[in-house]
């Protein structure tokens, strides 16, 4: 049976799809990346058509999906993802688990969470906040959100439409892991991603470790 889920004229890298929760693939776009050797690697953009929270989330798929695929969910990061920004580790997680996936295939959610959910401007006015004295949480609070916003819904419903439903998770954040197996997603395997340490964005990784639960070891000396 065609996979009429796919674009019309995309080739399809992975299993057949079902629509589920309502959701299904939109489209496929090719779109080649660099790895870090200079090699040119085809990869895919794929949109999406009725998900949950009505954003644009997209994934990017290397190779076929295998049977236990390895995934990263990034949240949205201007600051960091386009701009570099040294105040988080955003940046350099994303070009670590694109170069991964596209060496040895899987899928990376893009997920249009900004500021863990609060927004972009939101996020600006707590990195001010963040310059007074407060930590990344604190700063959340100071200004009415919770500690993080962010609902994995969205992505489950992408990875099942994607027909990645065990998967292998590229992440230090244990609520990714246990809000995906909420959502029906077995999480076979939990892969760290590397600590991306500087002078500017320690602070925030120490409350990342403190209070937002992230498995990350903060040796002395490696920033
Ligand atoms: N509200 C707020 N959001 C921030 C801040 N710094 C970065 N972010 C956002 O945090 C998100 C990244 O989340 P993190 O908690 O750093 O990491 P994670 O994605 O939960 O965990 P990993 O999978 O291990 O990377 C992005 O959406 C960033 O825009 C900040 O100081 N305040
Ligand atoms: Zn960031």
């Amino acid at each position: 049976m065609p996979n009429t889920l796919n674009g019309e004229d995309a080739p399809s890298l992975g299993v057949s799809v079902e629509p589920l929760d309502g959701v299904s693939i939109r489209a496929r776009v090719d779109i080649p990346v660099q790895r870090a050797d200079g090699a040119w690697q085809p990869g895919q953009m794929i949109t999406f058509t009725g998900l949950g929270d009505g954003l644009e989330h997209v994934a990017v798929q290397f190779g076929p999906i295998a049977e236990v695929p390895l995934v990263r969910l990034h949240s949205e990061c201007l600051t960091g993802d386009v701009f570099g920004s040294a105040r988080c580790d955003c940046g350099p997680q994303l070009t670590e688990s694109m170069q991964l996936l596209a060496a040895s295939g899987g899928v990376l959610l893009y997920l249009r969470q900004e500021g863990r959910g609060i927004g972009l401007y939101n996020k600006l006015d707590a990195y001010r906040l963040q310059d007074r004295g407060l930590d990344t949480f604190a700063a959340n609070r100071e200004l009415n959100f919770s500690d993080d916003l962010r609902d994995y819904r969205s992505a489950a419903q992408m990875l099942k439409a994607l027909g990645a439903t065990r998967i292998k998770l590229h992440t230090n954040n244990p609520d990714k892991a246990a809000q995906l197996s909420s959502y029906g997603i077995d999480v076979a395997e939990q892969i760290r991603t590397g600590i991306f340490r500087n002078e500017r964005n320690d602070h925030y990784l120490r409350a990342k470790a403190e209070y937002g639960g992230h498995s990350i070891e903060l040796v002395e000396g490696t920033a």
